[in-house]
């Protein structure tokens, strides 16, 4: 294990991009070297790879298979997730009150009848004096059923992330997806109660996937809507299988759902270009996805594809982590409690940075 993290250190070092992950429940984390220097841009969905695609346009980077050495170990420590408490962050009024002007503004547009929902989000950067290994290692630690990756290449700088949402998984002709929304902090002793606002909020995205999936598939299963956690907190989760028709390609799939309005919103097109003229700061590829493309770097399986939406992610820097988190936005949002929201959102990555 010493040797893949000290592999780490030398693609960094070497400016060479790469992409280690670990994917949920499992102890195996995977690691895809470049072996040259090149940042690759994907142009065809039909390629082998690693893919780490923006919120928006089509800068989509890529680890081809065929320029990786790939190195997979088990993750030595105990995988059971270590939830110490965190206190709550010291709250910076100037952000609260930007956030929460946006947030009126998302609400204002839904009530005018522009957009069903809307995805707000922020970003925050905090002081980081850890070593970037040391942070991974906590994220493998900490978030088990999440997908913990770090991934860099000289374009897209640093990033990691612990996200508990699958964009898409799909081997051969069959499917997986998930519609996942509505946010509480957990609780030991209390079952989570959601309310009407959050099961609409949910409902829009599982309505939305499923509008999407028909146009590829006449086969398609959702489960009831459940609660599912992540870290500190919990969401309400369906699972979603299709059977895709032979003739339908993974890109336009992957094109079609991206972005959901788990992260964007209702209509699409026009609530992504809403949120780029109004959030007044760029996700770059928070809340884009990453993973693997028709090729199971595990395995060394083609045909496989896995992907997750880039959330509870942040992008690394010297000193510091600049966090992304963002929330669904109906016409019955309360700007302060959305507010609160992103910062239980946040505790994902405090947890550990500190
Ligand atoms: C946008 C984020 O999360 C998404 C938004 C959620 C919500 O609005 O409740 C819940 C899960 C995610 O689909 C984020 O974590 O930044």
């Amino acid at each position: 294990m010493t040797d893949f993290f000290d592999k780490i250190k030398y693609q960094l070092d070497k400016k060479l991009p790469f992409a280690v992950y670990s994917k949920p429940v499992s102890d195996i984390v995977t690691g895809v070297f470049q072996k040259t220097g090149a940042v690759h841009n994907l142009t065809d969905f039909n390629a082998r790879g690693f893919v780490f695609a923006p919120f928006a346009g089509n800068d989509v980077v890529f680890i081809p298979k065929d320029d990786a050495e790939v190195i997979t170990v088990k993750n030595e420590a105990s995988i059971e997730a270590v939830l110490n408490d965190l206190e709550q962050p010291k709250i910076d009024e100037t952000a609260k009150q930007e956030f929460e002007s946006l947030v009126k503004k998302c609400v204002s547009v839904i009530k005018g009848r522009q957009f069903e929902k809307l995805v707000a989000s922020r970003t925050e950067k905090v002081p980081v004096t850890t070593d970037v290994i040391t942070i991974y290692k906590r994220l493998l630690q900490t978030y088990p059923n999440a997908f913990r990756y770090c991934f860099y290449t000289p374009k897209t700088g640093l990033w990691m992330g612990a996200t508990p949402e699958q964009l898409l998984k799909a081997h051969e002709n069959t499917i997986k997806t998930v519609a996942l929304a509505g946010t509480q902090v957990y609780s030991e002793t209390k079952e989570a109660v959601w309310e009407e606002k959050e099961q609409q909020e949910q409902k829009f995205v599982t309505d939305y996937i499923l509008q999407r999936l028909s146009q590829y598939s006449s086969d398609i299963q959702a489960t009831q809507p459940y609660t599912f956690r992540a870290g500190n907190i919990v969401h309400i989760k369906t699972d979603i299988t299709a059977d895709l028709k032979e003739s339908s390609n993974i890109g336009e799939v992957i094109n079609s759902l991206h972005p959901t309005p788990a992260v964007c919103g209702i209509p699409k097109e026009q609530a992504k270009q809403f949120l780029l003229d109004n959030e007044g700061y760029n996700r770059k590829y928070y809340s884009g996805y990453l993973g693997e493309l028709n090729y199971d770097f595990g395995s060394g399986t083609s045909s496989k594809t896995d992907l997750f939406v880039n959330l509870r992610s942040m992008k690394m820097s010297e000193d510091n982590a600049q966090l992304f988190i963002g929330c669904g936005i109906t016409k019955d949002s309360n700007p302060e409690k959305e507010f609160f929201e992103t910062v239980n959102k946040s505790i994902t990555m405090r947890k550990v940075l500190v």
